[in-house]
C-alpha cells in the first residue's frame, strides 16, 4: 500500500447528523480500501476514526460510484448519509445542484434543496424475506422476534422495533442482542423508535460493524417505511435521532431522505501509517 503513496494518502472527514464518514478520492486510479484498511483507519485511537470510510471511484455511466466499509472492516451495502455528504461534495466540485452514482445497490440520485439540505433516492425497500435478507421464509412485517420488529431492507438489512421510550433502552445490549441473530444471515443494523407526534418519531440506532452511532440514513428510511407500514405515520416522517433530525419523504419513485451535512477537515494519512496496514 505504501509504495503506492510515498506522499501519503489525502482524504477528507464529513458528518451527517453527527454519522461520521472518511472519505477516499480514488477517482482516476483504483481502488485502493481493504478490510485492514478499513479497519485500521477506523479505529478511534490508533487510526483516524468513523462510523463509515466512504470510497469514491470512476463510473461509466453516473457522475462516481460509491463504496462503503463500516469502522470493522466489513463491507456496507448502503450508507444513506455518506451518500449525502458525498454528493455534496461532488455538486461543489461538479458546479450542480443535482448528481446521480453508482453504489451496490444501484443506481441513486442526489440533490440540493432550497434550503440547503442534500437528498437522496435510497431507492424502493426492500420487504420480501429473501431481499432483506432473513435466512428463512418468515412475515417481515412481524418477526418472529420479542418486541415484534419489522424487517426492511434498504440494500443494507434492518430490523425496527417500535416501542414506548425509545430513550429507556439498553440501546448496546438490544442492539448486539438482534445484531447477530440467526434470523439476519449477513447480521443486521438494529433501530428502536417511538412516536413521538404525527408523522414525527424518535429514532436510535445500533449499527451493524460500527455499534451506536449519532445517525443511520439508510436506517431512518427503513424506519419511516416500517412505520407507516404499520398504519404508526403516513408516508413523509420526521425523525429525530440522537445527532440531528433527518426527513424521509416515502414516493413512488423511491425512499427519499433529506439532511444536514457538514465538511469538516481535509488531512493526508502518513505513508508510515500505511505502511503499517498489513
Ligand atoms: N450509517 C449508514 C448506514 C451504514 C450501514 C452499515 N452499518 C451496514 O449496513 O453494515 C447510513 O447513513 O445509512
Amino acid at each position: 500500500m505504501a509504495e503506492h503513496f510515498s506522499q501519503g494518502l489525502p482524504f477528507m472527514k464529513m458528518h451527517g447528523a453527527g454519522n461520521d464518514f472518511v472519505i477516499l478520492d480514488s477517482r482516476g486510479r483504483g481502488a485502493v480500501t481493504t478490510s485492514a484498511l478499513a479497519r485500521a483507519l477506523g479505529d478511534r485511537n490508533r487510526g483516524v476514526g468513523y462510523d463509515q470510510l466512504a470510497e469514491i471511484r470512476d463510473a461509466e455511466d453516473a457522475d462516481f460510484a460509491l463504496d462503503f466499509w463500516n469502522s470493522d472492516g466489513s463491507r456496507a451495502g448502503a450508507c444513506g448519509n455518506a451518500t449525502r455528504c458525498v454528493s455534496h461534495y461532488m455538486m461543489q466540485q461538479l458546479g450542480r445542484d443535482q448528481v446521480t452514482l453508482l453504489t451496490q445497490r444501484g443506481r441513486l440520485s442526489a440533490q440540493r434543496r432550497a434550503d440547503g439540505l442534500v437528498c437522496v433516492n435510497m431507492g424502493h425497500p426492500q420487504r420480501a424475506w429473501q431481499e432483506v435478507p432473513l435466512s428463512h421464509a418468515v412475515d417481515t412485517d412481524h418477526l418472529p422476534l420479542p418486541g415484534d420488529p419489522v424487517a426492511v431492507g434498504m440494500g443494507n438489512p434492518h430490523c425496527v422495533f417500535f416501542v414506548a421510550d425509545a430513550d429507556a433502552l439498553d440501546i448496546t445490549a438490544e442492539g448486539r442482542r438482534y445484531e447477530t441473530d440467526p434470523l439476519f444471515p449477513q447480521k443486521t443494523n438494529v433501530e428502536f423508535a417511538s412516536l413521538i407526534g404525527p408523522d414525527r418519531l424518535r429514532m436510535r440506532v445500533w449499527e451493524r460493524g460500527a455499534g451506536i452511532t449519532l445517525a443511520c440514513g439508510s436506517g431512518a428510511c427503513a424506519t419511516a417505511v416500517a412505520a407507516a407500514t404499520r398504519g404508526l405515520t403516513g408516508r413523509n416522517v420526521t425523525l429525530d435521532l440522537d445527532g440531528g433530525v433527518l426527513e424521509i419523504d416515502w414516493r413512488d419513485d423511491g425512499v427519499w431522505m433529506a439532511g444536514p451535512v457538514a465538511h469538516v477537515f481535509d488531512a493526508v494519512l502518513s505513508p508510515e501509517f500505511l505502511r503499517s496496514v498489513a
